[in-house]
């Protein structure tokens, strides 16, 4: 996977460029406003950047050198959202159905894979909103896998959950991993996550790329102090980072390792 990227938000400048390998994960890594959702809009093609191009593969889906655009539509890219975004009147079951309706080409991910790698085969007559929120998460990672992808993009699926139901989803996401060999890319401000499912990690700040190369060597295990903002943030050199676990009270200084 290959995105570069110009784009001019109003005051903000998006000007990036970066490599994914092509079935790993590549984490898009940075702090709030730092332009990661501005970027998966280039990716998933729903925003035309001035310059710039995404190359999935030997596929061109964004080259504006050449005026080519793939349209969103057809990109085969599976996309997940911090909030599931499912279907509320459909069940389970048809939630995931409607994932298959949008397949095209070769039906390379099965439905029975799905379900047993996800572990939704006993949710299937639920309805959305009789799920936990980490049960539907994994039902919208099932729906975007059966519209059998070329890649995966997760917008911080996990942000939104508690830290039982985050580490219960992220496990999930590990094994997508070991059994579609499916490139994703990982949107977070989580340093956990950037190390544990990671292959290649991408720092952004204000547009551009700080760092990019393993979580090893950008994201070292190291212990640093910081001051606790909310329960499970704390900010540290600047950055507000997601820890788990942290309940002090604001402002309290806290040790974090990572
Ligand atoms: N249509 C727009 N017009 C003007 N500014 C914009 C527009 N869209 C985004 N921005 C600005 O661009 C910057 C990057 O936004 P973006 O949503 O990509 O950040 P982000 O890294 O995804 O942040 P978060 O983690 O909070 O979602 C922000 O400062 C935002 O206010």
């Amino acid at each position: 996977m290959i995105v570069e990227a110009v784009r001019q938000l109003g005051a903000f400048r998006l000007d990036l460029a970066f490599e994914g390998p092509a079935d790993g994960v590549t984490v898009l890594f940075g702090p709030s406003g730092a332009g990661k959702s501005a970027t998966l809009a280039v990716v998933a093609g729903l925003a035309r950047p001035e310059r710039g191009r995404v190359m999935l593969g030997e596929r061109v889906l964004t080259d504006t050198a050449t005026g080519r655009f793939v349209p969103a539509e057809r990109r085969r890219i599976g996309l997940v959202h911090q909030d599931a975004r499912l279907f509320p009147h459909l069940n389970v079951e048809r939630n995931l159905r409607y994932g298959l309706t949008r397949a095209r080409g070769e039906r390379r991910i099965g439905w029975d894979a799905v379900v047993e790698v996800l572990a939704i085969g006993h949710l299937l007559l639920r309805s959305p909103r009789d799920l936990s929120g980490g049960e539907r998460q994994r039902v919208a990672i099932g729906r975007a896998l059966l519209s059998q992808p070329e890649l995966l993009l997760l917008d911080e699926p996990v942000s939104a959950l508690d830290a039982a139901r985050r580490a219960e989803v992220l496990a999930f996401v590990g094994a997508l991993k070991a059994r579609f060999g499916l490139p994703m890319l990982y949107v977070t401000h989580a340093v956990e996550e950037a190390r544990l499912l990671g292959d290649h990690v991408v720092m952004i700040a204000d547009g551009l790329v700080t760092a990019q190369g393993s979580p090893a060597e950008l994201l070292p295990e190291r212990a640093v102090t910081g001051r606790a903002m909310r329960e499970g943030v704390a900010l540290i050199d600047g950055v507000e980072v997601a820890v788990p676990g942290l309940a002090a009270p604001e402002g309290a200084v806290v040790r974090v390792s990572w």
